[in-house]
């Protein structure tokens, strides 16, 4: 079980806090989608779980034991928006032994099967993916460091709806391995898969009823 008690994260170089008073209880097998308006501070709260940023204020436990910046780091694993854009391995072989040197080729193709891409030719550049199968790469760089949680940013942004649906279905698998938390301007299309939802207001966090 995650829970966030109490956060207030303002950035160094802001004068306002982007989050405050946030409180979230999270249990692992049940996803979390965390719905908000440009600007309103997911990517900032999901910076503050996995511990690429630090609260100034607030305490994180998980399994009700506290949680250090390095610790969260462990942790959790993080796809961003758009992580195709970020992409630097010129094969999907490089791509997956980026963090992980001494990937096995059997690893390889196991963290390829576990996002559906066990077909795919690890030669090929990752630009020659589809958009989906891009996004299942990301995800499977991610999964290679074991996450406890899984924190995806906008996920389903720029897809179109055969790809995101691909996409969710993906999602709903990955929920039954580690707690994923789903920050989106477009909560709609997670109905399905979400077991809590909150709304992010101006950096306030509100739970919505099920
Ligand atoms: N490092 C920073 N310095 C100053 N302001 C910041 C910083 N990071 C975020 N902000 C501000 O905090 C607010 C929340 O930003 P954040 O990126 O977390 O929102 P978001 O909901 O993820 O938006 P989007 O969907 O557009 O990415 C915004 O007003 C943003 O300008």
């Amino acid at each position: 079980m995650l829970e966030l008690k109490d956060i207030q994260y303002r950035p160094s170089t802001s004068e306002e806090p982007v989050l405050q008073g946030v409180d979230l209880l999270a249990h692992a097998s049940q996803p979390v989608v965390i719905a908000g308006a440009s600007g309103s501070g997911k990517t900032s709260l999901l910076e503050v779980i996995s511990g690429l940023a630090s609260a100034q204020q607030g305490a994180i436990y998980w399994e009700h034991k506290p949680l250090n910046q390095r610790q969260r780091r462990w942790m959790c694993g993080v796809v961003f928006q758009f992580p195709e854009r970020h992409f630097l391995g010129l094969t999907v072989a490089q791509e997956l032994r980026l963090g992980h040197r001494r990937l096995t080729s059997v690893e390889q193709t196991q963290a390829l099967q576990k996002v559906g891409l066990a077909q795919i030719d690890m030669k090929q550049a990752p630009e020659r993916l589809s958009g989906g199968q891009q996004r299942r790469l990301a995800l499977a760089v991610q999964l290679l460091r074991k996450p406890t949680i899984l924190l995806l940013d906008e996920p389903t942004a720029g897809l179109d709806w055969s790809v995101r649906d691909e996409v969710l279905e993906l999602l709903s698998k990955l929920a039954r391995e580690q707690l994923l938390i789903v920050a989106t301007h477009e909560p709609e299309l997670f109905v399905g898969l979400s077991s809590a939802a909150y709304r992010l207001d101006s950096g306030r966090l509100h739970k919505l009823p099920q």
